[in-house]
């Protein structure tokens, strides 16, 4: 079984997508990372962001071992990586990796932008996650907070809502619900009740087979 999450940033996808994971004992893969993987390796080389050669070279030689670095996970890379994810030769360098990973058994769990609507549009359940933007700034901030990182929340949701209109305006697979997605709100549940929300779409998908 494939399980396709999207949303837009700070929306808990990874959250669901790692406990959907352990739930269903799948692998997980968040997309996401690559792209923060590309951007980031552009600008440890000096390179500019909008360089389409270099990016395009740098996603084909991508090594899954650097996704683990933990400066990935900062705004100035997120941001970084959603300038580079907009080059659509950069998307299609990617495309590869991404369905050989959704297609290895036992099943999968990817999330990120597009999975539902380009890179899985066959999955068996695709889940597009959203919540209230200040509600992501919030639980982004006391993220960072928690990683011993300063952030101010409204700077923090600036980012956000900047990321969400890049992405949602790109040419290349826009973020956007795939037809047949489920959308799942999560402002007012906490982690534990959005993943039961989570499985309880996925068995009503398994049950209406
Ligand atoms: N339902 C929830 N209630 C409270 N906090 C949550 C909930 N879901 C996720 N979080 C927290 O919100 C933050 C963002 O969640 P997460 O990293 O899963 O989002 P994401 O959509 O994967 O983000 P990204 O845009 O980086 O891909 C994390 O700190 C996570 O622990
Ligand atoms: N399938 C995807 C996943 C991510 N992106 C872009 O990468 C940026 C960072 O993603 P996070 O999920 O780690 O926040 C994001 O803003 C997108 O621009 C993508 O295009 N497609």
């Amino acid at each position: 079984m494939i399980i396709a999450i999207d949303g837009p940033a700070a929306s808990g996808k990874g959250t669901l997508g790692k406990r959907l994971a352990h739930h269903y004992g799948y692998r997980h893969l968040d997309t996401g990372v690559i792209y923060r993987a590309v951007a980031k390796a552009l600008l440890d080389r000096g390179f500019d962001l909008t360089d389409e050669a270099r990016a395009v070279a740098i996603a084909m030689e991508l090594d899954p071992e650097n996704f683990g670095h933990p400066e990935l996970k900062s705004q100035r890379i997120g941001d970084a990586a959603s300038v580079v994810s907009a080059i659509p030769r950069v998307r299609e360098a990617l495309v590869n990796f991404q369905r050989q990973f959704a297609a290895d058994p036992p099943g999968a769990v990817l999330d990120g932008r597009d999975i539902g609507t380009v890179i899985c549009p066959n999955a068996d359940v695709k889940i597009f996650v959203v919540a209230d933007p200040q509600v992501r700034a919030h639980r982004r901030t006391l993220e960072a907070l928690a990683r011993g990182e300063a952030a101010d929340e409204a700077m923090v949701l600036a980012d956000i809502l900047k990321r969400d209109e890049r992405d949602k305006n790109r040419a290349a697979a826009p973020l956007k619900a795939a037809e047949d997605a489920h959308i799942l709100d999560n402002s007012n549940l906490d982690v534990e009740a959005s993943v039961s929300a989570a499985i309880a779409i996925v068995e009503a998908v398994r049950a209406a087979r």
